[in-house]
Parts: C-alpha cells; structure tokens; sequence
C-alpha cells in the first residue's frame, strides 16, 4: 500500500548562503494493508522530514513514494490533494482548524468532502466524539478553545472520520489519559483490521510495542551513517 523507495532529501537554507543539508539517503519502505510500522530514531533523525514527504509537503530530491498507486514524489498538487481526501490520512500532533467552525462539523468535514451524505456524515462524527469522551455541550463550539488533549481527540476523530486506506500517525497517543489512551490505541488496531497500512511516530514504548508490527529506525536513512 505504501511503497517507499531509495529517497534522498536535503534541505537548501536559502537565508545561510544556500548552504545544503543532506538529512536522508536511500530510504527505503514498505507497508502492506493491515500492518503498521514504527519510525524510531533519536531526535532530529528525520521521522518528521519523512512523514511530510509521505503527506506531500516537502519535497524530495530522488527517489520514489507509491501510496494507492500515486507516486507522490512527482505527483501534481492536484493529485496530492486528491489523494489526502481519499486515500492519505494524517494524524499530525496539533489540531489546526478554520476558528468558529463547530467541533461536529469539523469532524464530519473528512466524511463531506468524500461525499457522504450529511446526516450520517454527522451521525458518524457524533460517534466518534462521543468514543473520545468529548462532552455533547461543546460539539457545537470551535475546538480552538478547548484543552490540550481535547484538541487532540478532535483532531484524531477527524483523522479516523474517513477509513482511509493509508494513515500517517503523529504521536497519536501523547497528551491523553489512560482512558482515551486506550479508546485511541483500540482505533488504531480497528483500523488495522479493516486494513488500513500505517506509519506512525510513537514515544509512548507500550503503545508503540502493542500496535506495532515493525520498527524501521531511520538513522539508517541519514547520509553517512548507513
Ligand atoms: N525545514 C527544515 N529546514 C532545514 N532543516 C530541517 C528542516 N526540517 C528538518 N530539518 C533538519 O532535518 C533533520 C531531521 O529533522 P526531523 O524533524 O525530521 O527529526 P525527528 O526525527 O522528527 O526529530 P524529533 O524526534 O525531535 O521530532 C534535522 O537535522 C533538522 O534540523
């Protein structure tokens, strides 16, 4: 589902005389319907720099990234953006929303835009606020006042609202109590079954050994090192 191979990134700082900084080399993956792989590594390894190549939003300078048959690192922003919508799901670790657009309706918004209609779109995104222990006074507010880990259940209702077949999981566990810790590592595993081919950043070890089919550690991919 997700196919990964020999990709190398730099990055250019364009204010530090065009310095160039080589962070990835030859990385190689993949990640089969069902399964869902860890990135580990120490910090600035290069987890994130790869899950935004995967999502699209950073370039890369070789290589290739096939998911649902698109291969992203030459892909049309109109096909990335296709793409997102139906099949590339992303988890990030901050809820970034539109302010005033109610916590149902941005929740429901994934389900819209895939087309479904709308009262199961918001039965569905009713559902899942409710599994996340969201209180039923606040679906009709803007989630841009709400705590922490408030947010970070919206954000992860958003992210399960469709059953894409490709996730991308960003710390999905952090900032949540035992409870909804457990609600959120039950979705995941749901959506394994149904599946789904996951990637994710976990620092949350049991949660990573309990979901977690494989750990690629992506010191592996930094230029020098292999
Ligand atoms: N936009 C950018 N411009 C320049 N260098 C960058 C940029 N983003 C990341 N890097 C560099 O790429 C390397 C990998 O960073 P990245 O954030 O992917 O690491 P990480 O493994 O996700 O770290 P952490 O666990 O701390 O989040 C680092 O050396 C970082 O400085």
């Amino acid at each position: 589902m997700i196919e990964i191979d020999n990709l190398s990134k730099s990055f250019t700082l364009h204010n530090q005389g065009g310095a160039e900084i080589p962070v990835m080399a030859g990385a190689s993956l993949r990640v089969a319907a069902g399964e869902c792989v860890a990135l580990t590594g120490a910090s600035g390894a290069g987890k994130s720099t790869l899950m935004r190549m995967i999502y699209g939003n950073y370039l890369c300078q070789s290589g290739s990234i096939i998911v649902g048959g698109v291969d992203i690192a030459r892909a049309e922003p109109r096909e990335i953006l296709a793409l997102r919508r139906e099949v590339l799901g992303y988890v990030s670790q901050f809820l970034r929303v539109v302010p005033r657009v109610p916590t149902l309706d941005v929740v429901a918004e994934p389900l819209l835009i895939v087309g479904e209609d709308e009262s199961r779109a918001r039965e569905r995104a009713a559902e899942l606020l409710a599994r996340l222990n969201i209180p039923e006074r606040l679906w009709s507010l803007s989630p841009t006042t709400f705590s922490g880990g408030e947010q970070q259940r919206v954000n992860i209702a958003r992210g399960f609202a469709h059953d894409y077949p490709a996730l991308l999981l960003d710390e999905p566990t952090a900032s949540l109590d035992a409870a909804n810790r457990e609600v959120v590592m039950s979705m995941i595993e749901a959506a394994k079954a149904r599946g789904a081919a996951i990637i994710g950043i976990f620092h949350d070890e049991a949660a990573r050994d309990r979901l977690c089919d494989r750990v690629v550690d992506v010191t592996r991919f930094v230029p020098g090192l292999a």
